[in-house]
């Protein structure tokens, strides 16, 4: 029997999400011979009974296929709204647009939400991970973050050359408010002096001093410090920005108390790279992901499962049931990983581990 399949997009966009829906649609039309639609702007689409048929030939009519390389995506997305004062409805509305099955593709706090419309609407529902902030758990893998990190990279790769030529300090503010991942392996990967994450709270001591024996001990007279928008100090701090509004300004504070420290002797700018980071075309990596994560959803939708996320383990596409994700999400940088350790053998500052960090948050033993 012919289904009819929907397909929304959910969260924060980034890069990737048009490559999901391609292959969404083409393994669908091509292999099952199944009607795709798009649900526009996630679960208001559903609220509003809107579905845009998709074909495989994109939107093109030369039938030229931007949606590999394109960024965004095409049928919008929202992180906010009241979805929840609307269950009834939007758990109708799948109903009401004579949906079979739907892929939701999303982060982890619309993962949480779709779970819980699926489970109230006995919809047959499959999701698809996708964030910047590789938050998701369960997966070694999310459609969007490596573009991201790329992005970072290419924007510390410019500030390196200028910062050297200036004797500067550069900060450089990147997107994370609860999850350091973003700012741990783009600092890692752009030669970053000092990164700072949400996980492993820092003090002002230890990032100047980190400075002043970059200059002092190995004669470098700049730095890149990579802050992620929710980064932590470890002393409680009044003025310490917290992370609950679009601009942190974690960046800002960062300069001024570097600043301060340094009796103004340092020369410091400040770069927050904003939501360029969730733009831009997809990095093969990306695209490749988002084929193989679309492909696998339509496959276990045609088994006839629901409730599942498909997942990048050791290195195959396999399926996780939703509950199992949402238990442990989001999934936060352990503070004793091998990228934080990585970091440490380089002399990074990177905050400071203690033993009641490791405790509490992770629950092993240093
Ligand atoms: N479809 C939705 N309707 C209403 N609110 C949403 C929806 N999707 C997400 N949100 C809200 O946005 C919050 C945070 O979403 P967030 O931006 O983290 O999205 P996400 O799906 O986790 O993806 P990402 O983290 O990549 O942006 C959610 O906890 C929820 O409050
Ligand atoms: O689009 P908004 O509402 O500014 O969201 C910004 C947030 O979204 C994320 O980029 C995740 O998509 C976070 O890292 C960031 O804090
Ligand atoms: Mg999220």
């Amino acid at each position: 029997m012919q289904k009819r399949l929907g397909i929304l997009t959910s969260g924060g966009d980034c890069p990737g999400l048009n490559a999901v829906i391609r292959a969404v649609v083409n393994h669908a039309t091509l292999t099952y011979d199944w009607q795709v639609v798009g649900i526009p702007y996630a679960t208001r689409g559903l609220l509003e009974r809107k579905a845009i048929p998709l074909s495989i030939h994109g939107l093109d009519l030369r039938g030229i296929d931007p949606l590999l390389n394109m960024g965004g995506t095409i049928l919008g997305s929202i992180n906010k709204g009241d979805t929840l004062a609307h269950v009834d409805e939007i758990v109708a509305g799948y109903h009401a647009l004579e949906l079979d099955a739907l892929i939701g593709i999303g982060g982890d706090g619309s993962l949480a939400i779709l779970n819980q419309l699926q489970s109230k609407g006995n919809w047959q529902f499959v999701a698809i991970p996708k964030t910047i902030d590789n938050d998701v758990c369960k997966t070694e893998r999310v459609v969007g973050f490596d573009t991201a990190v790329n992005t970072i990279v290419d924007a510390l790769n410019r500030l390196t050359f200028t910062a050297a030529s200036h004797d500067r300090v550069m900060i450089v503010e990147v997107m994370g408010r609860k999850a350091g991942h973003l700012a741990l392996q783009s600092g890692i990967a752009g030669g970053a002096d000092v990164i700072l994450i949400p996980e492993i709270p820092y003090t002002i001591k230890g990032v100047c001093e980190h400075l002043a024996e970059l200059r002092d001990r190995w004669g470098r007279r700049f730095a890149i410090v990579v802050v992620a928008e929710g980064a932590q100090i470890a002393a409680d701090s009044s003025s310490h920005p917290s992370c609950e509004k679009p601009s942190c300004g974690m960046g800002q504070y960062i300069a001024d108390e570097i600043r301060r420290c340094s009796n103004d002797q340092i020369d410091i700018r400040v770069s927050v790279l904003g939501h360029i980071q969730r733009g831009g075309i997809p990095s093969a990596l990306d695209r490749l992901i988002a084929t193989a994560f679309g492909k696998a959803a339509v496959d276990l939708l045609a088994d006839g499962q629901s409730a599942q996320m498909v997942a990048w383990q050791n290195g195959q596409v396999v399926a996780v049931p939703l509950e199992a994700v949402l238990a442990c999400s989001p999934c936060l940088v352990d503070p004793n990983n091998f990228l934080v350790q990585t970091a440490r053998s380089l002399s990074t500052y990177i905050g400071n581990l203690t033993p009641a960090i490791v405790k509490t948050q992770f629950n092993v033993t240093l």
